[in-house]
């Protein structure tokens, strides 16, 4: 793994915008693995305020999200699909046909899973994937215990990922107690890694993940076998970290 650290959550959006853009700029066709949560929102308008200004084609692109939480129609606010439109993809003259995000209103959630697992499969896979990381060290909706092997799947979400996420809800009630995700193998094999952390909040995960061993109680540590995984932290986040670890 590599690691970038820069000063702030400013410089991180910028330095991981900067890194997607050159890909975007050089490829002739690049799929993309995109995240959601507090974390990404920076880069996204980061590729916001660059295609204002220098129209930067997104025509060869497609995106494929992470996960989706069960029960949250498109256009409810907290859903993602909700929150990628807003967030990003309205803004960047990308089509909803380029994108790619599980539903969370299909009641067959297995069939829906399998769909999501094929359709990145027969678009080549995902060259590029962008990831936040949970303070428990799960990566898309992946919690502490998930197998290294699975795929897109059907998680229930622990109640601190819960909570951490009720910021965005009225209240904790509302936030869905499962959702579909990408399962560890689904990210694992993406070509290159984009891990992304800011602030204090993840300098346990840090430390866990940096310093840590490789076990399935903290799903990102997975990301230490990964050939082409680059962290992009702040200072903050990475107050803790030994730094005399392979990785640094
Ligand atoms: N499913 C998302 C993850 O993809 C995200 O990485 C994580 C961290 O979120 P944040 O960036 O808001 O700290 O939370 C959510 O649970």
């Amino acid at each position: 793994m590599k690691i970038i650290e820069v000063k702030d959550y400013e410089e991180m959006s910028k330095k991981a915008a900067e890194y997607m853009l050159k890909k975007i700029k050089s490829s002739s066709q690049l799929n993309i693995g995109l995240a959601t949560g507090g974390t990404p929102k920076g880069v996204y308008q980061e590729l916001i305020k660059d295609y204002s200004q220098n129209k930067t084609s997104y025509t060869h692109i497609k995106t494929f999200n992470l996960d989706e939480y069960i029960g949250l129609k498109k256009d409810d606010p907290n859903s993602y699909f909700h929150y990628m439109n807003e967030n990003l993809f309205k803004h960047i003259g990308i089509s909803v046909e380029q994108t790619h995000i599980p539903s969370g209103t299909n009641e067959n959630t297995v069939a829906e899973c399998e769909a999501y697992e094929n359709m990145i499969k027969n678009a080549g896979g995902i060259d590029l994937q962008l990831l936040g990381i949970g303070a428990n060290g799960h990566i898309g909706f992946n919690e502490p215990g998930t197998s290294f092997q699975s795929k897109t799947h059907v998680v229930d979400l622990a109640d601190s990922t819960r909570e951490a996420n009720a910021r965005f809800f009225d209240r904790l009630e509302d936030v869905p107690k499962q959702a579909i995700t990408m399962g560890i193998h689904t990210i694992f094999q993406s070509k290159e890694i984009i891990l992304l952390a800011s602030g204090k909040a993840k300098q346990q995960a840090m430390v866990e993940l940096l310093n840590g061993e490789v076990t399935e109680l903290f799903p990102a540590s997975i990301l230490n076998n990964h050939p082409n995984t680059i962290v992009i932290a702040d200072e903050e986040a990475l107050r803790g970290v030994k730094k005399t670890t392979n990785a640094m």
